[in-house]
């Protein structure tokens, strides 16, 4: 048996990333993210019929080469930031805990990591993902993920998923000390942007299927508190209160969405008819991205640029996603440690 620095062992998750921009792994890396069947949640030969023969083949060379604007030095930055955080927490957790990284899709993979783990034969072994807002498509898939493989080993030890922690003070003081250095007087209104759902999706988090009789875009209770709607309404209300910015001043809207039958309103609209309604400057936030990756760098900080200006607003400003923040850390070891 190999020797282990503690005996608990952490498994941080996110979401994953191709292994590089070109075409072929990005295609690879679609093609695993999009056959997930909490992804795309239709019936099974429709899945690979509409997947496979459709949005893959036809998305992977556009993406590629948005993944070739986003790539730097260190690759790609989600995975980048993700073992940053991964190295700090380690070394914040001492010698009781070893921390573990690994991707929902691509690399580093859950199985691997799940079997090094094995190896080390953990008394306990705690799953957290980097995803605050509870999704089935994000959180629910990579827990299951973890869930298939150590359903397999021959001993399983103490194992504990955390599930969501939009509302944990330190993640939001993270993003709120993020946001300090923009001055929030100078924009004319400032966006929520969470990434978006189908509707659907976040409706079967109800035993009927709909999200009627909550309201979710104000009040958060046991009945609705997996609703990854009411979680992004509730995130925005944690920081707003903080931020003292009144109702008036900003709006809750949802991005990256494959089609209309997804949460509204849209980022993309929003930042359109904010910029026809004589807006010069907007601060968008992201806070359902922890480390900043195509979806904040590209489609908030370029895409939405070149739409605002289009109609005629000038600055576009992304406030960086939590990243490496310390305190997203200790975020994250409070999780760990008390949760
Ligand atoms: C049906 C499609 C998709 C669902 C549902 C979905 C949910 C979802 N995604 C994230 C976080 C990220 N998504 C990212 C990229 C990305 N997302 C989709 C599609 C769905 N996401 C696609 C096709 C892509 C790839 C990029 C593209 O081709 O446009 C990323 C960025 C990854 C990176 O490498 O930088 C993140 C992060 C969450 C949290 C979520 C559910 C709430
Ligand atoms: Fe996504
Ligand atoms: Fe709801």
């Amino acid at each position: 048996m190999n020797s282990i620095k503690g005996k608990t062992g952490v498994l941080l998750i996110n979401l994953g990333t191709p292994d590089s921009p070109s075409v072929g792994n990005v295609r690879s890396y679609l093609s695993q993210f999009l056959n997930d069947p909490r992804v795309i949640d239709i019936p099974w030969l429709l899945r690979k019929m509409l997947v496979n023969l459709i949005i893959v083949p036809f998305r992977a060379p556009k993406s590629a080469k948005i993944y070739k604007e986003l790539w730097t030095d260190q690759g790609s930055p989600l995975l980048y930031y993700s073992e940053r955080v991964q190295s700090m927490l380690d070394t914040e957790l001492g010698d009781d805990f070893t921390v573990h990284l690994a991707m929902r899709y691509k690399n580093p993979s859950i199985p691997s990591v799940l079997e090094e783990m094995r190896k080390l034969n953990y008394q306990k072994i705690i799953v957290v993902t980097m995803f605050p807002q509870y999704a089935s498509a994000s959180t629910g898939s990579a827990l299951e993920a973890v869930m298939d493989e150590i359903k397999r080993w021959w001993v399983i030890p103490d194992v504990k998923f955390i599930s969501q922690y939009y509302d944990h003070p330190l993640f939001i003081d993270a993003i709120l000390d993020r946001a300090r250095k923009y001055n929030l007087d100078e924009y004319d209104h400032v966006l929520f942007s969470y990434h978006g759902l189908p509707v659907r999706q976040v409706d079967k988090v109800y035993d009927n299927g709909v999200c009627e009789g909550h309201d979710c875009e104000s009040t958060i209770t046991e009945e609705n508190q997996y609703c990854y709607k009411a979680t992004c309404y509730a995130t925005t209300r944690l920081l707003t209160e903080k931020l003292g910015l009144d109702k008036s001043r900003y709006t809750v809207c949802f991005q990256s969405r494959l089609d209309k039958n997804w949460l509204e309103p849209f980022s993309d609209k929003v930042v359109e008819q904010k910029a026809k309604e004589g807006a010069k400057k907007i601060l968008i936030f992201s806070p359902a991205f922890t480390a900043d990756c195509l979806e904040t760098i590209i489609e908030i900080g370029d895409e939405y640029q070149e739409i605002f200006e289009e109609h005629g607003g000038e600055k576009v400003q992304l406030v960086e996603s939590l990243n490496d923040h310390p305190l997203w850390v200790d975020c994250l070891k409070d999780l760990i440690l008390n949760r």
